[in-house]
């Protein structure tokens, strides 16, 4: 027969079971035998088994076809087996769960022995030894058959594993003797499978300064090496660990240990600086413990520093090795065995100062703790008309206080990377403070990285900012340093998710690494987790440190990644406003509308600042529509932007101009259609969701009848159900994703306390999953339920029993509470109550679930400085498009005749905004309303994070039994 595989990037592995009339009769007499002699107490072996603490787990496989007869003979031999044990019998392993091993592997080995029926050639099992926390610790083999797990098992017979190269499809022709098949199982992984003695071993660490998320980064690394076969170790302290070695610091964890670790801020395998490992006895030792504790691959979640020392460490190996050699540390055996060292950087550190990637594990959780301090500093500041010198961290970068910046709407921001002379720095800052508060401004707000500099390297102080603040502008000044609150905390969302995102990540580089393979480093371009090289991101990093160092400021900032460049023009731009002459020439000044469409979402009022005050600088002038199409039609509700008006709106939560679901159609088209050529307006940003996308589809399309609509117009996706095709990111998601959160990590430790407890959590999002599969991955819950899925029977009934089992693993410990988030959308039916309530009477009293409802309390309260910041960054990119489409649609304009709204020059110049992988890009209405979309369901026809609940759920243990 021929069995079709179904294929993933690259090479792969593939593993394919064939199940036979045979191999099934076989199996069943296997287990019959096998568990006949367990419960005969007369048998010596029996006994021996028995104490040796052994406890038998059958893991089978699927087969349908075969399933109700297994389920009958098995329910038969035994009555303590689960359910979810006997589901199929035709091909598994065996897992014996044993407190002394060896003893336990003699007692198998005899048990083999005397188990003739069993044809291991034709049906070859996975046996293995497992220690008291489940972790892997030997392997016994069946009598005729391989010694070591079936990594090669008799080709077409049975189970095997072999590289494929990448396709689409791929088939593989499979054939026994006498025999029929009964069905087949393919499952492909992208690397090698670990195979037992020679199983492979990843170990993490994590280094330098903490950073919120490094806990979800460990946890995604020991789960997905587990659940691929790896043993997982943790080295504790970061590189001291390396160099002290032995089970203290070099720890086998288990699937438990890290349960409850994505909600929890530091890292809980500690980390350290390091002095000894910058000397190469140090790292000869690291060197020793980590090929004496059988570690293969090692993964560093650290900074700048701590990968600088991982690139060394891998440069250094080979002599490292071969010195152990020559001085008999290590054996010729282990010489061999460790040629290679197989190492990887997932970046940790508050910094985000690491070449090649946007942001580092730590860095928004940071930036989040200094937007809070600031808006609070912002309310005593504006009491007392004061002005404040915040002092944030970044020891060589300003990423967080330019950031912080642009999200708090600050006067002015001292970097390292763009030194001035310190008589410029104080002008330039003079300059800017005076403007702000002549124009009415109570408040003052400087930001000081710690390592800001004046350009001849001296550094910069928050005391220095200080005196010129009070001797030159008379201002009472105090100053704040934020100091490691920055770094405290539990991770936001963004940070949880990509923390994980990296571990599987990185556990997936390690294993499919080979010699000749570049060490990796786990980054993140825009939307997409990518591998980057951990030399030229090391080597890169360094260059702009030197750069500065060597006073090359143009150069640094060159070398700086292109977005730092652009969010601190975005910054300047801003910030000026209309303060100084605009730098648009008369003619290219432009009337630009900015209207708010559908629910409100975090990000939204930023958006709109943004849009106006970058507006200004460059000379157009802003307008807002207010109250949605309706407000327009109805009222005539537009208003020019004021700068003092929108004090304070960058950091503001909901809709300052106003919002509703009303499309231009709803409102009247043809009254909007009047009002857009009463005010002459040169271009549209429209910001909102689904309803915003509707509105641009119909007046693109409207164009025809209107003339007025013959203008550029951009929608910046805004929703926190992110189902606006054209993009992987709306505003809002992050804010809404972190109000969902914190509302989870409160109910769940409601419930971990309450002990057999479960939540199911009412989550919002229309028909998209987004919301509640993010949030799973951000809070580690059990169960997602997504209207893209459903709720089935058997699913639901496999969830509970899953749950049962999670929760008897979980017993005694903390950290228990389980939580179900479920999507509104996922069933009409089992609505969180009827979910709570069939939950707990199945439960039968081993637990139970209550519902819980956070409704609008999603849409978040202050918004997220990631929302604030790319809606600074996606307002100024829109105002931008409005500039460079003005030729293509102006000379159309006026005449009828020559207008074609077909011509795809024209009907490029309605577009949405969107993020999409690693790039930011305009997607024609058109395109995406005509090809890309689902109209009834209000959905794109592409759901982008799918492969985001595979990992959700593959990282809690849950089993799909309906999986598309
Ligand atoms: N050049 C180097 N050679 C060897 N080891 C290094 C080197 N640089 C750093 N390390 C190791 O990495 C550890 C952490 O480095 P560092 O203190 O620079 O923090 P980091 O990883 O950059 O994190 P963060 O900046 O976020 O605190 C050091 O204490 C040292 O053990
Ligand atoms: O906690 P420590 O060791 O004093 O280090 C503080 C430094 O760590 C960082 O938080 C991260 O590198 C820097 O911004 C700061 O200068
Ligand atoms: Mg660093």
């Amino acid at each position: 027969m021929t069995v079709d595989i179904p294929l993933v990037n690259g090479t792969s592995q593939c593993t394919v079971t064939a199940y036979s009339q045979k191999s099934y009769e076989a199996s069943v007499e296997f287990y019959s035998q096998f568990l006949q002699l367990e419960k005969d107490t007369s048998d010596a072996r029996s006994t021996t088994l028995r104490n040796s603490g052994v406890s038998l787990q059958i893991l089978l496989q699927e087969d349908s076809t075969k399933q109700a007869e297994s389920e009958a003979r098995f329910k038969e031999l035994t009555s303590e087996l689960r359910t979810s044990d006997w589901r199929s019998l035709v091909s598994g392993s065996l897992v014996f769960k044993a407190t002394d091993v060896t003893q336990c592997k003699a007692a198998l080995d005899a048990q083999f022995d005397n188990i003739q029926a069993y044809p291991t050639d034709l049906f070859p099992m996975e046996l293995y030894a497992v220690d008291p926390v489940g972790n892997v610790v030997g392997v016994t083999k069946t009598k005729n058959a391989v010694s070591t797990m079936p990594t090669a098992p008799p080709a077409s017979k049975g189970t095997f594993t072999s590289t494929v190269p990448s396709s689409a499809q791929s088939s593989v022709e499979l054939s026994v003797d006498n025999d029929k098949f009964i069905g087949t199982d393919a499952s492909v992984t992208a690397g090698p499978t670990a195979d037992a003695p020679g199983q492979k071993a990843v170990a993490v660490m994590t280094s330098g300064g903490d950073a919120p998320g490094m806990n979800p980064n460990v946890r995604a690394i020991v789960r997905t090496a587990i659940a691929k076969g790896c043993r997982a170790y943790v080295v504790m302290e970061g590189y001291e660990g390396l160099v002290r070695g032995g089970p203290e610091y070099i720890k086998q964890f288990s699937w438990e240990d890290v349960r409850g670790w994505s909600s929890e801020g530091g890292t809980n395998i500690g980390t350290a600086r390091c002095m000894e490992f910058r000397e190469r006895a140090g790292r000869l030792l690291g060197a020793l413990h980590l090929i004496e504790a059988g570690v293969d691959a090692l993964i560093v979640c650290g900074g700048d520093g701590s990968l600088t020392g991982a690139d060394l460490f891998r440069s250094e190996w080979p002599s490292l090795l071969q010195e152990l050699k020559d001085t008999s540390k290590i054996s010729s055996e282990q010489f061999t065995r460790y040629q290679h060292l197989n190492i990887c950087g997932t970046v940790g550190s508050i910094d985000n100062d690491m070449s090649t990637t946007d942001a580092t594990i730590g860095a928004y959780s940071s930036l989040d703790r200094i937007c809070r301090a600031i808006d609070y500093i912002e309310a005593t500041a504006n009491s007392h008309s004061r002005a404040f010198v915040v002092e944030v961290m970044g020891r060589n970068c300003g990423w967080l206080a330019l950031m912080a910046g642009i999200a708090t709407s600050a006067d002015y921001i001292l970097i390292p990377e763009k030194p001035s002379s310190s008589r410029e720095w104080q002008d330039q800052m003079c300059d800017i403070v005076t403007k702000h508060r002549s124009r009415g401004k109570r408040t003052t707000i400087v930001i000081v990285a710690e390592g800001a500099i004046a350009n001849d390297l001296t550094p910069i102080s928050p005391k220095d900012v200080h005196k010129v603040l009070c001797d030159r502008l008379k201002l009472d000044t105090r100053v704040t340093t934020l100091g490691h609150v920055q770094r405290g905390g539990t991770a936001v969302a963004f940070d949880r998710i990509l923390a994980t995102l990296q571990g599987v990540e990185a556990v997936n580089a390690v294993l499919e690494s080979s010699p000749d393979t570049p060490s990796p480093l786990i980054a993140i371009n825009e939307n997409k987790i990518t591998r980057k090289s951990l030399v030229d991101s090391v080597r890169l990093t360094k260059s702009v440190a030197e750069a500065i160092h060597a006073k090359d400021f143009k150069k640094a900032m060159s070398l700086r990644d292109t977005e730092f460049v652009e969010h601190l023009n975005n910054f300047m731009a801003v910030n000026s406003a209309d303060h100084n002459p605009p730098k648009l020439p008369q003619d290219k000044r432009l009337k630009i509308a900015i209207v708010n469409v559908g629910a409100p979402a975090g990000g939204t009022n930023s958006a709109v600042y943004s849009m106006a005050t970058y507006c200004m600088s460059q000379g157009h002038r802003p307008y807002a529509i207010y109250n949605g199409w309706s407000g327009l039609a109805r009222h005539e509700s537009v208003r020019s932007l004021d700068w003092k008006a929108m004090l304070g709106w960058q950091s503001r939560g909901g809709s300052e101009i106003g919002t509703n679901r009303c499309t231009p159609e709803e409102a009247d088209i043809g009254m909007v259609a009047y009002y857009f050529q009463k005010y002459k307006f040169d271009g549209l940003i429209i910001v909102g969701g689904f309803e915003a996308f509707v509105s641009l589809h119909q007046l693109e399309r409207a164009r025809d009848n209107y003339p007025a609509f013959r203008i550029p117009m951009v929608l910046i996706p805004s929703t926190l159900s992110n189902n606006v095709p054209g993009t992987e990111y709306s505003l809002g998601t992050d804010t809404a994703l972190n109000a969902l959160m914190d509302y989870c990590d409160i109910i769940k430790q409601s419930a971990a306390s309450t002990r057999g407890r479960a939540f199911v959590v009412d989550v919002q999002g229309g028909n998209s999953g987004f919301l509640a599969t993010n949030a799973a991955l951000a809070v580690g819950a059990q169960v997602s339920y997504v209207p893209e899925e459903g709720i089935s029977l058997d699913q639901l009934s496999q969830d509970i029993e899953t749950l049962a089992e999670s929760f008897e693993t979980a017993q005694g410990r903390g950290r228990n509470g389980k939580l179900i988030l479920k999507s509104k959308n996922a069933s009409k039916v089992f609505t969180p109550e009827v979910l709570a309530e069939v939950i707990t009477s199945e439960a039968k009293g081993a637990f139970n679930a209550k519902s819980a409802e956070p409704g609008h309390v999603q849409q978040g309260g202050l918004p997220s400085p990631i929302d604030r910041t790319r809606a600074t960054r996606l307002a100024i990119k829109a105002v931008g498009f409005i500039e460079d489409h003005q030729e293509a649609i102006c000379s159309a304009r006026a005449d009828d005749e020559e207008f074609d709204p077909d011509d795809s020059e024209i009907s490029a110049t309605a577009a949405v905004l969107g993020i999409k992988g690693s790039n930011v890009a305009f997607s024609s209405i058109r395109q995406l309303y005509d090809f890309e979309t689902e109209i009834a369901k209000r959905m794109p026809k592409v759901i982008h994070w799918e492969s985001t609940r595979a990992i959700a759920d593959s990282l809690v243990g849950r089993k799909k039994v309906d999986a598309k």
